[in-house]
């Protein structure tokens, strides 16, 4: 067995936690609404993401190879680089944030011919205060949530004369579920290796990291085309359709989740799955005064699949469906 290495080498360089927070970006409105969620819009009176961005140019490779700096924009330059162009932004969107920085980058620094930029939105949420006239939600003060956050990656390149969108990608990321009953597991495998019994409900903990792609980019990065689909709306979908189902697995629910998905946002080509089984470890059945358990986390280790789908896949469930109706 030989290995023929590749011919073209990797050379990229950047600069990571890049933290940006931005006070009254433009809100987020007119976004399509779904029966699965109550999100209508964001105010963005705060605007906070970790941006990762990594640079390539066939013109650094002298500063590989014999120590020349001069092409080298700093990666500290390039986070002031972020940092003032949040101030410049004009948009609602971490996309759109992402597509006008590493533009930006591209038509400032002609030796970059290519530019990744990656980010995780700090989810701040609102918080409500009260006085005599009652309970409302601040316009002030926001909470800094460790829960689930939005995502997004962008990568453009020059080509001759034109700086092009060659990937784009959205997401939720480290969503953690937590069914209490009414999932199940069997008919798997057995044989000797089996030790696993079968359930027919058991309580399922699973993360989740949700990524989607749209048709047309221009519906991620323009929040006025009222095509942009929030974090939001794909987390409370996952939630619904996960307490909606009795699902026989998590390959199942992440599938079902999926055609959801591609159902309520016709602007979606793709959507992909990385999904986590961390159900816990039960301890006691049924506690003396029942219903109820007691659980603990589980050990390692841990299962996971991962998925992606596209517009075909809802085609196909939509014609199976029918077929199953007879109708067809
Ligand atoms: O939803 C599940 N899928 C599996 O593939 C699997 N395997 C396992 O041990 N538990 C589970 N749960």
């Amino acid at each position: 067995m030989t290995y023929e290495a590749p011919k073209e080498r990797t050379m990229y360089y950047g600069k990571g936690d890049v933290w940006v927070f931005r006070s009254y970006a433009k809100p987020l409105t007119g976004v399509k609404v779904i029966p699965e969620s109550s999100f209508r819009g964001r105010g963005n009176v705060l605007f906070g993401m970790n941006i990762k961005v990594a640079v390539k140019g066939e013109q650094f490779i002298t500063s590989f190879t014999e120590g020349d700096n001069s092409l080298i924009v700093a990666t500290d330059s390039m986070k002031n680089f972020i940092l003032r162009h949040a101030a410049d932004y004009t948009g609602a969107t971490v996309e759109g944030f992402l597509e006008y920085a590493s533009r930006s980058f591209l038509e400032t620094y002609p030796q970059m011919t290519g530019v990744r930029m990656s980010a995780e939105q700090v989810p701040f949420e609102e918080i409500e205060v009260g006085n005599t006239s009652g309970i409302t939600a601040s316009d002030l003060v926001f909470k800094y949530s460790h829960n689930e956050s939005a995502s997004a990656a962008f990568v453009l390149e020059r080509e001759e004369d034109s700086i092009n969108v060659a990937e784009h990608q959205s997401g939720v990321m480290n969503l953690r579920l937590i069914k209490v009953k009414g999932s199940s597991f069997s008919g798997f495998v057995r044989d000797e290796y089996t030790t696993l019994p079968e359930t027919s409900d058991r309580p399922l903990f699973i993360f989740l990291n949700i990524h989607w792609k749209y048709t047309e980019i221009e519906d991620a990065l323009d929040d006025t085309r009222g095509n942009y689909i929030d974090a939001e709306q794909i987390r409370d979908i996952a939630a619904t359709v996960f307490h909606e189902n009795n699902s026989p697995s998590i390959q199942s629910l992440i599938y079902l989740i999926g055609i959801r998905m591609l159902q309520n946002f016709s602007q979606l080509a793709e959507v992909s799955f990385e999904s986590n089984n961390r159900t816990w470890e039960t301890i006691v059945e049924t506690v003396s005064e029942g219903p109820g358990s007691v659980f603990t986390e589980p050990r390692p280790p841990y299962g996971f699949q991962g998925f992606s789908m596209t517009r075909e896949d809802l085609t196909a469930a939509q014609r199976n469906e029918a077929q199953q109706a007879g109708r067809v």
